[in-house]
C-alpha cells in the first residue's frame, strides 16, 4: 500500500523519494494561516504538530483506508518569535539579519493519518547556530538564492549555499529539509509500507 504524502513540498518529495519511499503526493491546500492565527500564543511545537495534523486529515478524508503523511515546519528564533517563509527579498534580507550571529529552532512535525483520524505523529527541533552575516555577505547570499529560498521558512536551503549560514547544527538535517525523515520510516516499517 503507498503512502499519500499531503504535501506540495519539493523538498518532502525528494526526502521521500531519496528514501526509497513508495508514495505519491498530493496538496493539502489547507488554510494554514487561519489555524496559525486561532492558536497564535501556542508552544511552536503544538502549532507545527497541528498544522501537519490539519494537512494529513484534510487529505486521509479523501482517501479511506489510505496512510496520509503531513508535515509542517517553523522557524523559531530564541525569543520565541516565529518566523514565516519570506514574503519578498526584503523580508528574507530581514529575516537572515535577525538570525545573524543568533541561534533558532527549526522545528519540524509529521502527522500520519488513516480514515480521517491521526494514528501517528512526531516533532522535533535542529538547532541552528548562525554565525554573524555580514550585510554585504547577506546581498551576495541573496542575488544566488533568491528566489529558490522563498518557498523555505529559514530563508535558507541546507543543502545548499544555506551550509554556509551556520557555524554549528544540532539535530537531524532531515528535520531541517521539512520532516523528521527516520521516525516516520520506523512507523511505515511498522505498518508493512517499508521493509522491516
Ligand atoms: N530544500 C529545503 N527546504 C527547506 C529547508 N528548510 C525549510 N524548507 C522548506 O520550507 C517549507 C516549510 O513550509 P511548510 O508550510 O511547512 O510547507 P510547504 O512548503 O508550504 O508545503 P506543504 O507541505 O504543502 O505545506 C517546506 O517546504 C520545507 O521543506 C531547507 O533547508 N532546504
Amino acid at each position: 500500500m503507498t503512502l499519500i504524502l499531503a504535501s506540495q513540498s519539493a523538498s518532502r518529495t525528494a526526502m521521500l523519494s531519496a528514501a526509497g519511499v513508495p508514495f505519491t503526493a498530493e496538496p493539502a491546500h489547507a488554510d494554514e494561516a487561519a489555524l496559525k492565527a486561532a492558536m497564535a500564543g501556542a508552544p511552536p511545537r503544538d502549532i507545527a504538530d497541528a498544522l501537519a495534523e490539519l494537512k494529513a486529515l484534510k487529505v486521509s478524508a479523501r482517501h479511506p483506508g489510505r496512510l496520509v503523511l503531513g508535515s509542517d515546519s517553523l522557524a523559531v528564533l530564541d525569543d520565541g518569535t516565529i518566523l514565516d517563509k519570506p514574503r519578498d527579498r526584503d523580508d528574507a534580507r530581514d529575516h537572515l539579519l535577525r538570525m545573524s550571529g543568533k541561534r533558532h529552532d527549526l522545528v519540524s512535525a509529521a502527522v500520519i493519518a488513516e480514515n480521517g483520524r491521526p494514528v501517528w505523529r512526531h516533532v522535533e527541533a535542529a538547532r541552528m547556530f548562525v554565525r554573524p552575516l555580514s550585510y554585504s555577505f547577506v546581498d551576495a547570499y541573496l542575488d544566488a538564492e533568491w528566489p529558490a529560498i522563498a518557498g523555505c521558512v529559514g530563508c535558507y536551503r541546507i543543502e545548499g549555499p544555506g551550509a554556509q549560514l551556520f557555524s554549528r547544527i544540532e539535530g537531524s538535517q532531515f528535520t531541517v529539509l521539512g520532516m523528521p525523515l527516520l521516525p516516520v520510516l520506523g512507523y511505515l516499517r511498522d505498518r508493512g509500507v517499508l521493509p522491516a
